[in-house]
């Protein structure tokens, strides 16, 4: 399994260890210790997942308000999308700014996006599966969101054409977004991280 670190702190990138053969493969998709090793410590209660049938599908940009606040482990089981965090910790040298990656049914990347983050994603295909893990329980008076195009984040989404939901289609821009998440030096800053 391999740790990639990206331009915000706590973001990563895991490359798991895809064993192939005449079958098809095997891998272990989150492993407690091994994780835990990466220094990578997550108490996750909750698993997702979501359809997108088609392409172009943006789903976000979402985050859970304190005290509900998640840390996510995302990975695609059919298709691919275009993955996006956004930090929104308040005092953080890169707050506002975003990341995006590939994650695909043929490279198995997953993506850790930690509390303090907004997180959404861009279907590259049709019928793409989203399986992700969280931390905290779903709740839906702590659950935010930011527009998808505002342009003070100016994200480099794959279309400018995207199917939403109507919530997605009316969120506030980051400006007039609730947040409370704030930043702390290393210890506090990726919850989940040792
Ligand atoms: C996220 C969530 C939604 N729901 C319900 C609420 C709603 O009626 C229905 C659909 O919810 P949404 O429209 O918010 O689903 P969706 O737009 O797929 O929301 C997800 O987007 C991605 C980008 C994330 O990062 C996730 O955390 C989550 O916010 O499912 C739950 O019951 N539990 C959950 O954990």
């Amino acid at each position: 399994m391999k740790l990639i670190d990206t331009k915000l702190d706590g973001v990563k990138i895991i490359e798991p260890k895809v064993f192939k053969d005449n079958r098809g493969f095997f891998m272990e998709s989150f492993n407690f210790k091994k994780f835990e090793e990466l220094r990578l410590k997550f108490d996750f209660i909750q698993d997702n997942h979501s359809l997108s049938v088609d392409k172009d599908v943006i789903r976000g940009l979402h985050y859970q308000l304190n005290p509900n606040a998640q840390t996510k482990l995302v990975r695609v089981i059919t298709g691919s999308i275009y993955d996006v965090a956004v930090d929104i910790r308040q005092g953080s040298p890169t707050f506002g700014q975003w990341m995006g990656v590939k994650l695909s049914e043929d490279n198995h990347r997953m993506l850790v996006v930690p509390k303090g983050f907004a997180h959404g994603f861009c279907t590259l295909q049709e019928n793409t599966h989203v399986q992700y893990k969280v931390d905290d329980y779903y709740s839906a008076e702590n659950d935010k969101g930011i527009l998808w195009n505002d342009p003070a984040l100016a994200i480099d989404w794959p279309t400018s054409n995207p199917i939403l939901s109507e919530k997605d289609a009316k969120q506030p821009l980051l400006n007039d977004a609730e947040i409370n998440f704030l930043y702390q030096t290393k210890e506090g800053v990726d919850h989940g991280v040792l």
